[in-house]
């Protein structure tokens, strides 16, 4: 934890440079080592730092109580003289390491030590500390966040930020909970961000802390909107589509371990319409009132707990082949459908009028399996239902949304969008807390279509895991 003013810091700064610069051991460096040696990258990189700090802080670091020079210095300290750090460590421990090269290193590495014992050294508590000043400063005085990064705070000039520092605090505000916040820093950095390959993973996580931001947030559309921009721009920028696929899959697995809603792709809004009035036009006509699996018989009754008409969608439908191969791309799952040995059921299209609900449920059928459900061809060899993809097909007016009263987070019906979430722990046992239902419609008329992914096909897709907690 830092235990002096920003001022007392960037004096040691100072002085840490001016000695290191006097000692000529920049210059000779410069001269000593290039490439021959090792990094030469590094090492003018290394250098470039070092004047770039030296020359910034000898102009506007000694201004006394500026928030985002304190900020910056905190984040240099934490990253870059790490980074710094580490590459002459590395220089050290090379063969052919010239006498200044070491030298160099040496005093560089021993005054970093002695700040770094005395404790002045800033640990990301100081960065957090930071963070949220400048977090508060931009919403309390309603400054505009493209002034402030550009280096003009009310006026005042100072440091710009960078790119990476604009990302470093949107993600203070997301694990800070200042959701709002977080989103317009996420948006800012994505602005500012460029093509350049460099570029193009700040830009995937920006877009995708964004969309589970808005997701969280109860805005599925503008979550979808996020992640539909990262694919424009990654399919724009020749980047190839498996790319994509596997940061999106790593990303779904990653947060998978939280039973939490995912923000799944919304097709473009164009296509949006057509595709959704396909669905309905194909099946309005076979709906028939819904049934519920039923624990101790071996058949479906109708009842109470769900109050629709529902019917499935045959799977040559165009539609049903274009949104299976869409789920497949965002989850990493395995759809096809089969008579025997399926990899998922077929799209179940569900339509709830006027008071139209579906009571508290689980979609895991481990039930069946014990019932000895397993001769329904469906059902044989293809495990329980590991998840669930609900799309919404119309936009209802009030009431209707999706509820998982265990986890307290509600879905809103909007048309185009949709939620994904596993119905099973890693370990293949059913996870109660996905316990979910469908609220009742208060106005207007609720359009969806559920499909069940079933466990067979998926053992390399997610892989099982002992941890039951997971
Ligand atoms: O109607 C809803 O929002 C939920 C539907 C559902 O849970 C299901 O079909 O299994
Ligand atoms: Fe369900």
């Amino acid at each position: 934890m830092i235990q002096c003013s920003s001022l007392q810091l960037s004096e040691i700064i100072i002085n840490m440079i001016d000695q290191v610069m006097k000692s000529g051991a920049a210059n000779s460096v410069q001269n000593g080592i290039e490439s021959r040696d090792i990094g030469g990258q590094n090492m003018n990189d290394i250098i470039r730092f070092v004047v770039e700090t030296e020359h910034k802080l000898s102009q506007e670091g000694r201004q006394v109580g500026n928030p985002v020079n304190s900020y910056q210095l905190v984040h240099r300290f934490l990253y870059e003289w790490r980074q710094i750090k580490d590459i002459l460590k590395m220089i050290l421990r090379t063969e052919h390491v010239t006498p200044e090269s070491e030298t160099f290193a040496n005093k560089f590495l021993h005054t970093a030590k002695f700040i770094q014992d005395s404790e002045m050294w800033p640990d990301t508590d100081d960065l957090q500390g930071a963070s949220l000043g400048l977090l508060r400063i931009v919403e309390i005085y309603q400054v505009p966040l493209y002034q402030l990064a550009r280096g003009n705070l009310l006026g005042k000039r100072t440091m710009a930020l960078e790119t990476t520092q604009c990302l470093s605090i949107a993600d203070v505000a997301q694990d800070m909970e200042m959701d709002w916040e977080a989103v317009k820093w996420y948006n800012y950095t994505i602005s500012i961000l460029g093509t350049d390959t460099a570029s193009q993973h700040l830009l995937t996580k920006a877009h995708m802390s964004m969309a589970a931001i808005l997701y969280k947030l109860g805005r599925p559309d503008l979550s979808a909107d996020s992640i539909q921009q990262l694919i424009v721009k990654k399919n724009g920028s020749g980047i190839h589509d498996n790319q994509l696929q596997t940061e999106l899959r790593n990303y779904l697995q990653k947060s998978s371990n939280k039973p939490v809603l995912h923000p799944l792709i919304r097709p473009p809004p164009k296509w949006i319409d057509s595709e959704m009035s396909s669905i309905k036009n194909t099946t309005v006509r076979k709906l028939t009132r819904s049934d519920v699996g039923s624990k101790d018989s071996k058949g479906t009754t109708k009842s109470n707990a769900r109050i629709s008409q529902s019917t499935w969608l045959p799977a040559e439908d165009k539609m049903s082949e274009v949104l299976c191969r869409r789920i497949k791309l965002i989850t990493g799952l395995q759809t096809d459908f089969k008579l025997k040995d399926t990899n998922s059921e077929l799209f179940q299209v569900i339509n709830y009028g006027i008071g139209g609900l579906h009571l508290p449920h689980h979609d895991y059928v481990s039930y069946y399996r014990k019932a000895k459900f397993e001769d329904v061809p469906l059902f044989q060899n293809s495990g329980d239902r590991i998840a669930t993809v609900i799309l919404y097909l119309s936009d209802v007016l009030m009431g209707g949304a999706t509820v998982f009263p265990k986890l307290n987070i509600h879905v809103p019906i909007v048309k185009g969008a949709a939620a994904v979430w596993y119905n099973l722990h890693r370990n293949g046992t059913p996870d109660t807390r996905l316990l979910h239902g469908g609220c009742p419609v208060i106005f207007g008329d609720k359009w969806i279509s559920t499909k069940w992914i079933r466990e067979a096909g998926q053992t390399f897709r997610r892989p099982c895991l002992l941890d039951p907690h997971l």
